[in-house]
């Protein structure tokens, strides 16, 4: 499941980032990545150790912390150091995979999802789609700042060049609670329709029994 979540950042909050992000120190982004990504990654990336990047990392991670919506879909058990890319004068990221496994400074990590949370105005660059491909074919992401896409890592996906301007964004991974795709997808949508329920109806005992389901559903599949 692809899932567009809006509003994981305020304009406040995208700006506070820039500001942090903005000067560099920027790196070439073949320097964090294995062989196949390395051949057709070409764009520039915050260097990881930087005191930008630490900060920077901090603003998204409480973000996504506190955002229903974000924990709902993903059920972040791990979520792997943000990392902010820039692509500008034909720079793009071709085809390729993530990793299926992440070394992290606390521990191995397997990439459930992948996520591109957007720190630019789709109209300050032009190019730079992020393309997904699934079962149901190709995916064109382009998003508001502030906004993120959630895809499964297992997808095929690829930036186009960015022919003006700059693309700025945060990108990260991360191993969920729900290991199963599926399962994930059930559960996400049995949670929305349950706060859609209780936004309508108020609490009464049939959203507290499809609560109690969902619990014991997640229960069931959960690896913590
Ligand atoms: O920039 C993006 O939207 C995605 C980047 C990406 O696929 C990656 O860093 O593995
Ligand atoms: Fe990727």
């Amino acid at each position: 499941m692809m899932l567009h979540i809006p509003g994981v950042l305020n304009t406040e909050q995208v700006q506070a980032i820039r500001r942090t992000i903005d000067a560099g120190p920027w790196v070439d982004g073949r320097t964090s990545v294995g062989d196949q990504g390395a051949r057709v990654k070409r764009n520039h990336q915050l260097r990881a150790d930087s005191d930008a990047a630490l900060q920077a990392r901090q603003l998204v991670l409480q973000a996504l912390k506190s955002h229903a919506a974000f924990f709902a879909a993903a059920l972040p058990l791990r979520i792997a150091p943000p990392m902010f890319n820039r692509y500008e004068g034909g720079e793009t990221y071709g085809l390729h995979v993530d990793g299926a496994v992440r070394h992290e400074p606390d521990g191995w990590l397997r990439t459930d999802l992948s996520s591109t949370l957007f720190l630019c105005e789709p109209g300050s660059y032009e190019g730079g789609e992020l393309e997904v491909m699934d079962t149901y074919g190709t995916h064109e992401v382009r998003l508001p700042a502030g906004d993120l896409i959630l895809y499964p890592s297992s997808s095929l996906h690829q930036v186009r060049p960015v022919t003006a301007g700059a693309r700025v964004c945060a990108v990260l991974w991360l191993q969920s609670m729900i290991r199963n795709e599926e399962q994930r997808s059930q559960l996400y949508e049995l949670d929305q329709a349950i706060q859609s329920l209780r936004a309508k109806m108020g609490d009464g005992p049939e959203t507290l029994s499809l609560s109690n389901h969902y619990h014991n559903l997640l229960r069931m599949w959960s690896e913590v």
